[in-house]
């Protein structure tokens, strides 16, 4: 296909190259630093400064991005969930330090970065992170670690990217470094033979697809078909979990399999390869749940030919600010299964009231 063409098919052909990139290289960063925190004592696991240097670091590799080409100087701003502010204290220089050294080691590795950064540049391209979402204009929504309790655990983690346009979510890009990208049900990074560390992407009406985060080539994913639910397998968060409630829904739907438990917005990226049929998240009340916890696994799952609502069926709406409008829960499942599953989860939470 002529360059063209395929910009013609695909009008954020440029954004999500950019994308891509950016999650990779984020992505190989949280490896090291992962392989970091695994190896250290127990003590030091309890130090949340890996993970906060992890996070600096890719939203600044988010931030900068090579010179040619396209660049993220289309990141008209970032809905970044950490704050930077700290950064400019004296007592973080050793942090920020660390930081920069963290993302020069990152990019240097790459042939298209011809480039490293100062902390002056870290500096700015952190502080460029200060959007807050909306319905007009462009917002690249990132969540440079997502699923923090398991990326410390050594388990399931994602770097998260998506892109707003208008208010609507038109691209995202999962990394899933611990992710097999072949199904199974042996999620925790395990399962042998099949390649581990995947990259996800989706943009509006193209579908979405998977490749390893080492490259290879792209390949389609559809959710599953499953159509009975005594024949589907469910996932939920394994930390943030109203698990009375969502077993509760499992049971009225005769669901046989036990829950599939895994950290991050790597459950999308399962159910979107279609490892599991029903993704479940009702967490407590009042909780109020994050555009960036949500943006890039929502459209990779409605790509894959998945539906994604809220507990009363309706879309999600991305266009309020940094938090989800929407009312309690959100369901991710096929459109075979969505109006029962909502059947349950209504009743289910009736009876809890
Ligand atoms: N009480 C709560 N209920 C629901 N979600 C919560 C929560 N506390 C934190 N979270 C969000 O849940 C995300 C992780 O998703 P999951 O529960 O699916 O692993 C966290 O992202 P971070 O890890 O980026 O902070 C955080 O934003
Ligand atoms: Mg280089
Ligand atoms: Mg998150
Ligand atoms: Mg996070």
């Amino acid at each position: 296909m002529s360059q063209l063409t395929e910009v013609a098919a695909n009008p954020y052909a440029d954004e999500l190259a950019a994308a891509k990139k950016a999650v990779s290289l984020a992505a190989r960063l949280c490896q090291r630093v992962q392989q970091g925190i695994l190896q250290s004592d127990i003590q030091s696991k309890a130090d949340r400064t890996p993970v906060t240097v992890a996070d600096y670091g890719i939203t600044s590799i988010g931030k900068s991005g090579p010179e040619e080409g396209i660049t993220f100087s289309l990141l008209f701003s970032m809905v970044a969930e950490e704050g930077f502010r700290r950064l400019r204290k004296d007592d973080a220089q050793q942090i920020l330090e660390h930081i920069t050294s963290l993302v020069n080691e990152t990019i240097a590795n790459d042939d298209s970065y011809n480039m490293s950064l100062s902390k002056e540049d870290v500096l700015a391209a952190l502080d460029g992170g200060k959007s807050e979402g909306g319905p007009s204009g462009r917002h690249w929504i990132l969540d440079p670690i997502d699923g923090t309790k398991g990326f410390i655990r050594g388990d399931q983690y994602a770097v998260a990217l998506g892109l707003l346009d208008e208010g609507k979510v038109v691209l995202g890009v999962l990394g899933c470094p611990n992710l097999p990208s072949k199904s199974t049900n042996k999620h925790n990074g395990s399962s042998s033979g099949d390649q581990v560390g995947s990259l996800y992407f989706a943009t509006i009406g193209c579908g979405a697809k998977v490749q390893a985060l080492e490259g290879s080539e792209p390949q389609k994913i559809t959710i599953c078909s499953v159509n009975n639910p005594v024949d589907a397998s469910f996932f939920e968060s394994l930390e943030h979990s109203k698990r009375d409630l969502t077993s509760s829904i499992a049971e009225k739907l005769g669901v046989q399999a036990p829950p599939v438990r895994m950290d991050s917005q790597a459950k999308y990226a399962a159910l979107a390869q279609g490892d599991g049929a029903i993704y479940l998240r009702f967490s407590g009340k009042g909780y109020k749940e994050r555009v960036w916890d949500h943006a890039a696994g929502s459209i990779i799952v409605t790509e894959a030919g998945g539906m994604v609502k809220d507990a009363s069926g309706n879309d999600l709406d991305f266009s309020k600010g940094r938090y989800l409008d929407r009312d309690r829960g959100i369901i991710a499942t096929n459109r075979y299964l969505m109006p029962m599953v909502l059947k349950a989860v209504q009743e289910a939470i009736e009876e809890e009231q």
